[in-house]
């Protein structure tokens, strides 16, 4: 049976009882990148910005391929399992520092909502100057991520996302994505979010379940 609400998030919770209990997951904690870290992140963006908007003579390709091997071929013996890398953990960094998130800079956080501000980069291109209708679910789901994180709630499952394509999303465009939990019902947060211009046309919305996890559930 699960207790339904209309609370506002914040607004006369406590932290959540169980904010340690994350299901099966480990404990997780911010992972503190040194002071060359999110130069070295951004390296790699521009790199993958790169790899995909350049039409280089075989030659130029041989030898960027041969110095990027050999850059991975230098890095290996620093591999270390999963949330000791500050690679998505440090919170600090736009898109805290991972290559797959959207680096987008974190504006607000409070149990109110969560707002972000960012581009969508070369690389995330799908086509006619848009992004790629697959990057958009995953700066929702990130976000969403957050915002359960900013209530106070332990680390949840998307159960579904919804997203709703408004508009066409450009690339290398200052956008702004700011979401929140509208309803509570037990274990399940229902979130919403919108991706907007900077003249406040809304591009896309989304909604999304996020279930929190039973003891020891992945
Ligand atoms: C989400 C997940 C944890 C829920 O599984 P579960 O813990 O067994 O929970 P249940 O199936 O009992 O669902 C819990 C509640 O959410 C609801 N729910 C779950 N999935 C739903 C969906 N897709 N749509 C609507 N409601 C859903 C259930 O109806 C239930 O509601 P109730 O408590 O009112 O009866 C599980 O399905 C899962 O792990 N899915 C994969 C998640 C994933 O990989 N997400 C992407 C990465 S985060
Ligand atoms: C407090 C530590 C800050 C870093 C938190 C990173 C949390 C990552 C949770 C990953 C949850 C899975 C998300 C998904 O698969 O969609």
């Amino acid at each position: 049976m699960s207790e339904q609400t209309d609370r506002k998030p914040g607004e006369d919770r406590k932290p959540d009882e169980d904010y340690e209990h994350h299901g099966g997951f480990p404990v997780y904690k911010p992972v503190k990148g040194g002071p060359d870290f999110g130069r070295f992140v951004e390296a790699f963006r521009r790199l993958q910005d790169l790899a995909v908007s350049t039409h280089a003579p075989d030659d130029v390709v041989a030898q960027a391929a041969a110095q990027a091997e050999a850059l991975g071929d230098f890095l290996e013996q620093y591999t270390v399992p999963e949330g000791r890398s500050p690679a998505g953990f440090d919170t600090e960094l736009p898109g805290r520092g991972s290559l797959l998130m959207l680096p987008w800079k974190i504006e607000k956080f409070d149990a109110e909502s969560v707002r972000a501000r960012g581009t969508f980069r070369r690389f995330h291109l799908g086509g006619n100057g848009a992004a790629h209708g697959g990057t958009l679910p995953l700066l929702f789901d990130d976000l969403f991520g957050m915002v359960i994180h900013a209530n106070r709630r332990p680390i949840a499952r998307t159960a579904y996302l919804h997203v709703n394509y408004r508009k066409i999303t450009p690339i290398e465009t200052e956008l702004v994505v700011e979401g929140r939990v509208d309803r509570v019902d037990g274990r399940k947060a229902f979130c919403a979010a919108e991706l907007c211009d900077l003249e406040g046309n809304v591009l896309a919305d989304c909604e999304a379940l996020m279930v929190q996890l039973l003891p020891g559930q992945p």
